[in-house]
């Protein structure tokens, strides 16, 4: 809800430069706007950033390529009869390529950020500092502003081991014409799964090689568990608790060495993706002429998301604290007051609901099993999806919903969830939190049935019943 003193009214209220025009550039932009900035957006390519022109806009496109393709496996046990379709991958790719126009060509962002009065000054290549306050952009057109907010993302991490050069980065999915007939994935967190998963339903070989012990993992830890054991069902070589050393070309071929514990082996393939991380799009911005200091790969920033100049703030990927594009929009509206009206708002993540879009999907909120145990005494119940109607009724029996509730509070501190439709469950979830619902509260909804969100009260009604036989107090 907008606070009186956010109303910026007819006075200028300081010039804001914003660098990059993503999730986070172009929400940093309308707020500092709304707060009565006067606002220019330096763009180097087009509006939309990753979220829209590269990353989760046509990831998702490609994953429901294949998932339709997946589902299509399971016919005859619905009693329908027909072939899995054959893919043409080059087809697939345009498709995904088209969506991401979308932002542009179908919203038309652009035009929708100008109509708010914001200057947007795009497809300029990268602006770099020229000092504290002025940036210059390749025709050497110079912007001065009292404050600037850094939202430029990030960009796939190389790996320097011999023949990394000879891998394909994340970029180079999108001018692909053929699918290569065995992957290999280094790399095995959040973009190497999705990519993994997209690659096997359509029909590639792949091996995922992750130097942790576990996938995803930042996620709980039963969703690193189950979505191997799914995707190794499925047929993927999943190499945990393994490094890759090297890539060679042997025989038209590349030969991969990897080490796990003290055994080096190798595999031989047609294509190596890494996956490796993503740190912030520095190139070019030339941080040290404006006095700006890095923390590792991303932008080092205070809890007001000011760097170690004051004047300069950063929002989204490039500060690496939560890279998530509903974390990148909220992080830029803390950012644009805090520039705008020098106040010292926190961002302060609070029930960040993720999902991925692997098969199986997974979703999560809150703190994992393990953070939770380590401060608080819980409840944790799952509810196995053999036990779901809905879940029966689909054949999606591969799945799960995990909740954490605080014995003391009787507050949802985590839910994690594993199958069909958890990005979308996973939000209930989110919603439970941030309303500050106890696990009464949540038995209580009258959730539609049969529908996999019902596994959330499910979870929550085991938690009252057992709560009521220890003799908790219930205010049901
Ligand atoms: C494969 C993949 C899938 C993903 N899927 C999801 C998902 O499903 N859900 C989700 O929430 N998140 C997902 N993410 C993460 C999400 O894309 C990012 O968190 C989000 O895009 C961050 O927004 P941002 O504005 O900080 O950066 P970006 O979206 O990367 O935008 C940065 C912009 O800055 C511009 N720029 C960079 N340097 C300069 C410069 N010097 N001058 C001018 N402009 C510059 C770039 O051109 C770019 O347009 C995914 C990421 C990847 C890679
Ligand atoms: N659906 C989504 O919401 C979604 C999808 C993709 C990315 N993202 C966001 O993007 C961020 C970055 O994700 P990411 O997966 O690109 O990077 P990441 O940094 O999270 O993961 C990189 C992985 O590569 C592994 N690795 C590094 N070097 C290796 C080597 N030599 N051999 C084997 N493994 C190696 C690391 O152990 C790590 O697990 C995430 O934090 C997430 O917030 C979100």
């Amino acid at each position: 809800m907008a606070r009186d003193e956010d109303r910026g009214g007819s006075k200028s209220r300081g010039k804001v430069i914003v660098v990059g025009g993503g999730p986070a550039g172009v929400q940093a932009a309308l707020r500092a706007s709304e707060l009565g900035a006067e606002v220019t957006i330096l763009e180097s390519e087009r509006l939309g950033g990753t979220a829209f022109n590269e990353g989760p806009a046509p990831v998702r496109a490609l994953a429901r390529a294949a998932r339709l393709r997946s589902d299509a496996t399971m016919f005859s046990e619905f009693g329908l009869e027909g072939e899995v379709p054959d893919v043409d991958f080059a087809r697939a790719i345009d498709h995904a390529n088209r969506v991401a126009a979308y932002a542009n060509e179908v919203w038309h962002l652009t035009d929708l950020v100008k109509e708010q009065g914001i200057e947007v000054i795009d497809e300029v290549g990268p602006a770099r500092f020229v000092d504290r306050t002025t940036l210059e952009i390749g025709d050497g057109r110079r912007f001065s502003g009292d404050r600037i907010i850094l939202a430029v993302g990030g960009k796939p991490r190389k790996l320097s081991i011999p023949g990394s050069d000879l891998a394909l980065s994340f970029h180079d999915l999108w001018d692909m014409k053929e699918l290569p007939g065995r992957v290999t994935v280094v790399g095995g967190s959040a973009t190497g799964c999705q990519l993994a998963s997209i690659l096997i339903d359509f029909g590639a070989q792949v091996d995922v090689i992750e130097f942790a012990d576990r996938l995803t993992p930042p996620s709980d830890a039963d969703i690193s568990r189950r979505l191997k054991a799914a995707f190794e069902k499925r047929g993927m070589n999943v190499l945990t608790g393994t490094g890759c050393d090297s890539i060679e070309r042997k025989d038209g071929r590349l030969k991969v060495s990897f080490t796990h514990g003290e055994e080096t082996s190798s595999l031989e393939t047609d294509a190596v993706f890494l996956m490796v991380g993503w740190p912030a799009d520095v190139s070019g911005l030339d941080l040290g002429a404006a006095g700006v200091e890095m923390d590792g790969p991303f932008i080092k920033v205070d809890e007001c998301l000011r760097t170690t100049v004051p004047e300069i703030l950063v929002a989204g990927d490039a500060n690496g604290v939560s890279m998530f594009v509903q974390s990148a929009a909220h992080q830029a509206r803390v950012a644009a007051r805090n520039a705008v009206l020098e106040s010292q708002d926190v961002y302060d993540p609070q029930a960040i609901a993720t999902g991925s879009f692997t098969e199986p999907e997974y979703g999560s909120v809150g703190m994992t099993e393990a953070q939770a145990l380590e401060r608080h005494d819980c409840y944790i119940e799952v509810i196995d999806y053999t036990a779901l109607p809905r879940a029966v009724m689909d054949a999606r029996t591969d799945g799960f919903c995990k909740i954490i509730v605080d014995k003391e509070s009787r507050k949802l501190l985590g839910a994690h969830v594993l199958g069909s439709y958890s990005a979308e469950v996973i939000q209930v979830a989110a919603t439970c939190i941030a309303a500050d619902m106890t696990v009464q509260d949540i038995a209580e909804l009258e959730l539609a049935f049969p529908t996999f969100t019902e596994a959330l009260g499910m979870a929550a009604q085991r938690i009252s019943r057992k709560m009521r036989m220890n003799g908790a107090e219930d205010r049901g």
